[in-house]
């Protein structure tokens, strides 16, 4: 590169300029600060970046490559082949993650940016590029505070680009193709000796809660006197309930009404299609049950407490059965559909983990549909058959059994109204559909997040709660609910579209992925603010049936292992996916879900 005159560079202070960032894989816009020995650039965000010659180059240059590629290259074959606006990736990371794909194969993602289609963004992963340590530290220590990483021009773009959110994503990620699905190596939940010991212990405690905490005793560490008869487990009206209610599920899911949006990428570089009528189906099947009981005189509250176990026994067949339909079904998937952690050899383990990712039906989603609607939904049916029970029992229904069905109703019309948001979640994007899955979703939600209704429903008499306290519970359930709703939220709209204005003041930091991590806002308070609103809720759930008797408060306990749990697994995950990038993530945000205890 020819130099000025001096120390100077060859591009002069004042020149509009592109600068290669090595970590964030892409060339911002800048003017010429200074150019003595390095360049000093000002970027369009008003922040200044200082960078060696080599990464700066005139707009007009063909940026498809990285300045190290592009120099190799340009030996060989010449230099400025490929078209002009496009951004060529690499990574200059030394992530576990990343050496680890060391065959750094040449992969390319076309990126629609307009209506436009001569106006696309090519991305494309080259090969590991050295760059000087002290170059990449200034460069990087810049990544936090540069909220938008792209030029201005991808930026203005995304922002207004409202047809195709989903498709800005794909400007700062680099989607494996067809990379085939590793076998697991290491297993969670102690292997498959975990996994079956789960799949006993899990049906159990759902009997066990049962039947310690009926009307009229509450006693969780006694022998409890379980019966024997079959009768009291099973009957054909509870199985012929539980399957019409589950058809009718599947039935208004089917329907052709709501919006069709798309999933996070695949491994195969593919999105899934989903469609949103979730909240219809919530109102549908609450007015149905609601008609059906109150104008035309089904008992359906009273069928509902009288078989309760006998639906919930129903539900684990049904779930059970389900598992190992999916489980056959996955054996003949392609290796891509695949759960890379349900992927052992170990025929219970990959059962229990799920060893397809998002088994379908044509374009019906198992596991989508299954987390959200007939477990969910089913929660709600059983409160309310709770409150009904307590109106033809007492009169009226009591204030702390109102406040609890109340409370878990706006969860759950929450999930389904923000149906959309549960596409960026752990279970939909990296968890496999299998047994854990299926069982929580058809038999755990419903059996047991209704424990508390049913409690004080069962023991109204012995539980006093005064109004002043029900009113502290009903506040700390909302500040639970808050930080839960907007911490979800953004990471949602982050996913789906970084550049969107009501996100675009936060901080986020690079990733050899080409995926961002967001560093402040509720995620820069704690690696998991949206556990942490949700476990408020569920102490604010158990509050109200007072500390007589422990099963009313196994939700939040169990909940907080579940998510202590899911928490570390998580960040395994993420470690795998961001490498060094995470670490650096941990040493600036502490705490995962309490700040300053864990
Ligand atoms: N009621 C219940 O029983 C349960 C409720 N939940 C609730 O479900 C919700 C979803 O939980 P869950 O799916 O476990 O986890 P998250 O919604 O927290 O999703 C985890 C993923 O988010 C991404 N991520 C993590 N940190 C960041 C960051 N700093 N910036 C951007 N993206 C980040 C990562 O995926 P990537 O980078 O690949 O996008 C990570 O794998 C939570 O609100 C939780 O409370 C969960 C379990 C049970
Ligand atoms: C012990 C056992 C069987 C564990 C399985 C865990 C499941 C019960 C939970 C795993 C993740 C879940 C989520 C929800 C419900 C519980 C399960 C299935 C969820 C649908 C509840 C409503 C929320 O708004 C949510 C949509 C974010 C959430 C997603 C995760």
């Amino acid at each position: 590169m020819p130099k000025s005159p001096g120390n100077a560079l060859a591009r002069q202070v004042g020149e509009h300029v592109r600068v290669y960032i090595p970590d964030t894989d892409v060339w911002v816009d800048g003017k010429v600060l200074d150019n003595h020995a390095k360049y000093t650039v000002e970027l369009k965000t008003g922040k200044t970046i200082i960078a060696p010659g080599r990464q700066v180059t005139k707009p007009s240059r063909s940026q498809s490559k990285s300045p190290a590629r592009s120099r190799s290259r340009s030996r060989s074959r010449g230099r400025g082949k490929s078209p002009p606006r496009t951004a060529k990736t690499k990574s200059a990371t030394t992530s576990p993650a990343r050496r680890s794909r060391s065959t750094s194969r040449s992969r390319t993602t076309t990126i629609p940016m307009t209506s436009t289609p001569a106006k696309k963004t090519t991305l494309s992963e080259t090969k590991t590029y050295k760059i000087d340590k002290e170059v990449k530290d200034e460069v990087r220590s810049l990544g936090p505070d540069t909220p938008t990483r792209t030029s201005a021009r991808l930026a203005a773009m995304a922002s207004t680009n409202k047809q195709q959110p989903e498709s800005m994503t794909a400007d700062i990620k680099q989607m494996p193709r067809s990379e085939k699905v590793r076998k697991t190596m290491q297993k969670e939940f102690g292997g498959a000796f975990g996994a079956l010991t789960t799949m006993l212990m899990l049906p159990a405690t759902v009997i066990l809660l049962y039947f310690t905490c009926t009307k009229g005793k509450c006693v969780f560490f006694k022998r409890p006197e379980l019966p024997l008869q079959l009768h009291a487990y099973f009957n054909w009206q509870a199985t012929a309930a539980y399957m019409g209610w589950f058809v009718a599920q599947v039935l208004l899911a089917l329907l052709p009404i709501g919006r069709i949006v798309q999933g996070q990428p695949l491994r195969s570089g593919n999105r899934l299609s989903y469609r949103l009528n979730g909240g219809l189906a919530f109102v549908v099947s609450l007015a149905s049950l609601v008609v059906a009981q109150m104008y035309l005189k089904y008992p359906i509250a009273a069928f509902v407490y009288r078989n309760y176990m006998q639906l919930a026994c129903t539900a684990m067949v049904f779930s059970t059965l389900m598992s190992v339909i999916l489980y056959l079904k996955a054996r003949r998937a392609a290796n891509n559909a695949l759960n890379p952690y349900g992927n052992s050899g170990s025929h219970i383990y990959d059962f229990f983990l799920g060893h397809e990712l998002n088994p379908r039906i044509r374009s019906f989603d198992l596991k989508f549909f299954c987390e959200l609607r007939p477990g969910l939904i089913g929660w709600v049916v059983i409160n309310m058959c709770m409150v009904a029970k307590d109106c033809q029992d007492n009169g009226s229904p009591s204030y702390p059994l109102l406040l609890v069905v109340g409370c878990q109703f706006l969860y759950v019309f929450d999930a389904l109204f923000h149906e959309e948001s549960v596409l960026t979640t752990f279970d939909i994007t990296q968890e496999g559909f299998g047994w854990m899955l299926a069982f929580g979703d058809l038999v755990w939600v419903p059996f047991v997040y209704s424990l508390q209704a049913r409690y004080l429903l069962d023991h109204r008499s012995s539980v006093h709660v005064h109004n002043y306290a029900l009113v502290a519970i009903l506040l700390l359930n909302m500040i639970g609910f808050w930080i839960f709703r907007l911490a979800n939220k953004e990471k949602d709209t982050f996913r789906k579209n970084p550049h969107h204005p009501s996100i675009s003041h936060l901080k986020s930091i690079a990733t050899p992925s080409g995926k961002r991590l967001l560093i402040s806002g509720w995620w820069g308070f704690v690696r998991k603010p949206n556990y942490l609103g949700d476990l408020l809720m569920a102490v604010a759930w158990s509050l109200p049936c007072g500390f007589r008797h422990l099963p009313p408060w196994f939700y939040p306990i169990y909940f907080a292992v579940l998510l202590v749990h899911r928490a570390i697994r998580d960040e395994h995950a993420c470690r795998q996916k961001y490498g060094d990038a995470w670490d650096r993530y941990c040493e600036k945000v502490k705490y995962r879900i309490v700040p300053y205890v864990f």
